[in-house]
């Protein structure tokens, strides 16, 4: 175990009785970093998680977190990290003092009423304490959910689809808050399906049916896709989009907003293909290819089925 690496696991395998959920799966993610875990829904992520958090026992393969072994040191491991299930929820029918306090309790942490309040004054709920906390949106309930599991300030953060169903401002804020955490040495792992999310992220690890797909930065993994990207914008793009899929060399066909974006392999001919297509008003240009298709691309050539999509 190298001291500097929050995860470092070696093979690991979860089988729920004849089905194999996550199949050898490496992970030694550095201390201090952020780190995306992508993948589509029953790709494995929540069981790896809960693999490298203790609450889990692998079926085979080994390995650390936070320096303690994940098969023998499970309750060391508990007390240091803080895991926010999917389904991560308060009492709605208390108030948010109260639920901050139990989750305070729980931890048995010392100087229980200044550590609450300095929890609800840092999330700028102080004047709110007293309501119930039931009718907080899911933006505020997740903030809540995040200010409670980094309470015990654990040195590892595990969060598992922290912002499912939350709208597009409050995940922003919430994407803040974890780069804050981050900044004072919190090691932060987090599964998404937000392909934005992926791209704040130092390094991200892609699964499909149990098997690590790729790892590396954004950067890194839309090179070894090998993807080209072109951009066309006009007016006829829409009639456009229909002719184009399927034609030779192109592999895929999406729009981005008001722009189509056209992919494959082959640069030369991609460009030969938008060339032969006259008589529609669009502008094509090169650009960086999404995660998204980096992701579809990758999956293909590890003969994973891409109709299964995030
Ligand atoms: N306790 C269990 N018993 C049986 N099968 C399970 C159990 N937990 C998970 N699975 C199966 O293992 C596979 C991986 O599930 P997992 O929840 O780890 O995927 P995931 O990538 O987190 O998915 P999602 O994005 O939907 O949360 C799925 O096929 C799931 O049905």
């Amino acid at each position: 175990m190298t001291q500097d690496l929050a995860i470092d696991v070696h093979g690991l395998v979860k089988r729920f009785g004849s089905k194999t959920a996550v199949n050898g799966v490496d992970i030694q993610m550095p201390r201090g970093e952020v780190w995306g875990f992508l993948g589509p829904n029953g790709s494995g992520k929540t069981t790896t998680i809960r693999m490298i958090c203790g609450l889990l026992k692998a079926s085979e393969g080994r390995g650390q977190c936070l320096g303690y072994d994940i098969q023998k040191d499970a309750n060391r491991i508990k007390v240091e990290t803080g895991y926010m299930t999917q389904k991560f929820s308060f009492w709605g029918d208390m108030t948010i003092r109260e639920n901050i306090e139990f989750v305070a309790r729980l931890y048995e942490l010392p100087n229980l009423r200044r550590t609450v309040d300095e929890t609800i004054e840092k999330l700028g709920l102080t004047n709110r304490q007293k309501q119930l906390a039931g009718a907080l949106s899911g933006g505020w309930k997740q903030r809540m959910a995040l200010a409670a599991v980094t309470m015990h300030n654990p040195q590892l953060l595990l969060l598992d689809e922290p912002t499912a169903g939350v709208d597009p401002q409050a995940r922003r804020d919430f994407w803040d808050e974890i780069h804050e955490l981050s900044l004072k040495g919190m090691t932060v792992l987090v599964s998404t399906h937000y392909m934005d999310e992926a791209e704040r992220c130092d390094r991200i690890v892609y699964l499909a049916n149990g098997n690590k797909i790729v790892e590396g930065s954004v950067p890194e993994v839309i090179e070894r896709s090998g993807l080209f990207t072109f951009k066309g914008e006009g007016q006829g793009i829409r009639r456009l989009a229909e002719r184009l899929k399927g034609q030779p060399g192109i592999e895929h066909v999406a729009y981005f907003g008001a722009a189509l974006h056209v992919s494959g392999v082959n640069p030369e001919t991609i460009r030969a293909v938008l060339d032969q297509q006259t008589g529609h008003d669009v502008q094509w240009k090169e650009v960086r290819p999404s995660l998204e298709d980096a992701f579809i691309a990758l999956m293909a050539e590890a003969g994973e089925d891409t109709r299964v999509h995030a």
